[in-house]
């Protein structure tokens, strides 16, 4: 099987049922505070029931508590928590109870191998501002990885610079502004893009 994909910061059905169509296996609605992308718990559950079966439904949220957390995420109706501030582990264990985790960590130098200690089924590697498409060194990913955790990569990945990732062999990929014409507003020549690049990938070309 190839690389997992999620693609994050959706706020339109109809850039959300491509991105299925295509192939994603994940679909990200930020529901934090201050993100240009934040979609409201009601859109994101309209969203979210057009949606098939089979393709996950993420929230992501930053520094919010988890009750805050477990409130939007039913009222949402989605299926794994993505935290991507500076939630301390107990949180991630109080949200953990009824949804699967995802923890980002902020890369400002390598990643640490101790993370892969923290409560949640994968941990996500971002550049230092979530949703700038801003990226890091990707080797910096390399202590974690070689821990065996699920690792999904983020931050600043392109259809034109997966090459740069796709070695490492991650958990997954995570792609917002990469794939975007607009903040919140998806390209279907890049998400195109982005899926042909992945075929081609694992076709071997
Ligand atoms: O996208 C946002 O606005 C956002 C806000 C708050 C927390 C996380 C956010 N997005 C996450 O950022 C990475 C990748 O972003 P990019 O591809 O570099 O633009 C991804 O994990 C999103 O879930």
């Amino acid at each position: 099987m190839g690389v997992r994909v999620k693609i994050c910061g959706l706020t339109r059905l109809e850039d959300a049922l491509l991105a299925e169509a295509l192939g994603a296996h994940a679909l990200g609605f930020v529901l934090a505070p201050g993100s240009k992308r934040r979609i409201s718990p009601e859109t994101a559950r309209t969203i979210s029931e057009a949606l098939g079966p089979f393709v996950v439904r993420v929230g992501v949220f930053r520094d919010q508590g988890p009750e805050e957390v477990l409130k939007l995420m039913e009222a949402a109706r989605l299926q794994v928590a993505q935290l991507h501030g500076a939630e301390p582990p107990e949180w991630a264990e109080r949200v953990g109870r009824f949804f699967p985790v995802v923890k980002a960590f902020s890369l400002e130098g390598p990643a640490r191998p101790e993370w892969a200690a923290y409560p949640a089924q994968a941990l996500l590697l971002d550049g230092k501002a979530p949703g700038s498409g801003e990226g890091y060194p990707r080797a910096w990913a390399r202590p974690l990885l070689e821990t065996g955790a699920r690792v999904i990569l983020a931050g600043g990945l392109t259809p034109e610079n997966l090459g740069e990732v796709l070695p490492l062999k991650p958990y997954a990929l995570d792609l917002a502004s990469g794939v975007e014409e607009a903040p919140g507003v998806k390209s279907p020549a890049r998400l195109r893009a982005l899926f042909a690049r992945l075929e081609a990938w694992n076709r071997g070309v």
